[in-house]
């Protein structure tokens, strides 16, 4: 049984479908958003025969591939993606973006950076004015992390280790997340280059000018485009 935001999910996931074109190389995001832009593109190629392959940004999005099957390739052999579909945790109003609630943030930035166009899907409840409430998830080396922790708490923010259960929370990349929330990022550009600077740090859920078209699950889906 599908809760309403599932639906609205959904709906955003299914439409980003229709940007894809026979023949494009697609990188695919992470999240239960893109899990249903995942089905619906298996569903296209079935019916359409089209070919597309696409880059997973993780193990599990891999595994959703596989199960409706898109194909799959790597960096190996592609070097330009025509197009990257992904979801989000915030977007504001200048479409700049939080991502990395799954933990994937890291090989999403990847493959939206090697994309033409990246597309991002979200339900409303992802529209935010200013973007902070979700703690922004920081991709860290596991050597020193509680240094680097204490570095980003000197910026501002009260950071946490994530975990899975009682375990550390471990990427796809056997890195470790801190989840760090500011009482609100004014200046996303500023606290991104704050960030990357630090020693540690391999990468920021803060996705700066990386999308012009933003789809928003609804009755009446919403195109926001910059
Ligand atoms: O950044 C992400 C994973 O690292 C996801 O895109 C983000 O967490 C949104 O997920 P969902 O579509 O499940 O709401």
């Amino acid at each position: 049984m599908l809760t309403e935001q599932d639906k609205l999910k959904k709906i955003a996931g299914e439409k980003a479908v229709e940007y894809i074109k026979d023949g494009m190389k697609v990188g695919l995001g992470s999240g239960s958003t893109v899990y249903w832009m995942i089905k619906r593109l298996g569903e296209r190629i079935k019916q359409e025969r089209i070919v597309v392959e696409g880059i997973p940004s993780s193990n599990k999005t891999a595994e959703w591939a596989k199960e409706f099957g898109v194909s799959l390739t790597d960096f190996s052999r592609v070097t330009e993606l025509d197009i990257t579909i992904d979801g989000a945790d915030e977007v504001d109003g200048n479409l700049q973006l939080i991502k990395g609630g799954g933990g994937a943030l890291f090989r999403e930035k990847v493959i939206a950076q090697a994309a033409k166009q990246l597309l991002i899907i979200v339900d409303p409840s992802k529209l935010v004015k200013t973007l902070g409430a979700f703690p922004l998830p920081v991709e860290v080396l596991p050597f020193g992390w509680e240094i680097i922790s204490k570095e980003l708490k000197e910026l501002g923010a009260d950071c946490s280790l994530r975990k899975q259960n009682e375990d550390i929370y471990i990427t796809d990349n056997g890195n470790y997340i801190l989840d760090c929330q500011f009482s609100e990022i004014k200046d996303p550009v500023k606290l991104h280059n704050e960030l990357i600077h630090k020693v540690g740090v391999l990468e920021t859920g803060l996705f700066i000018d990386m999308t012009k078209t933003v789809l928003v699950g609804g009755e009446e889906l919403r195109v926001i485009e910059k």
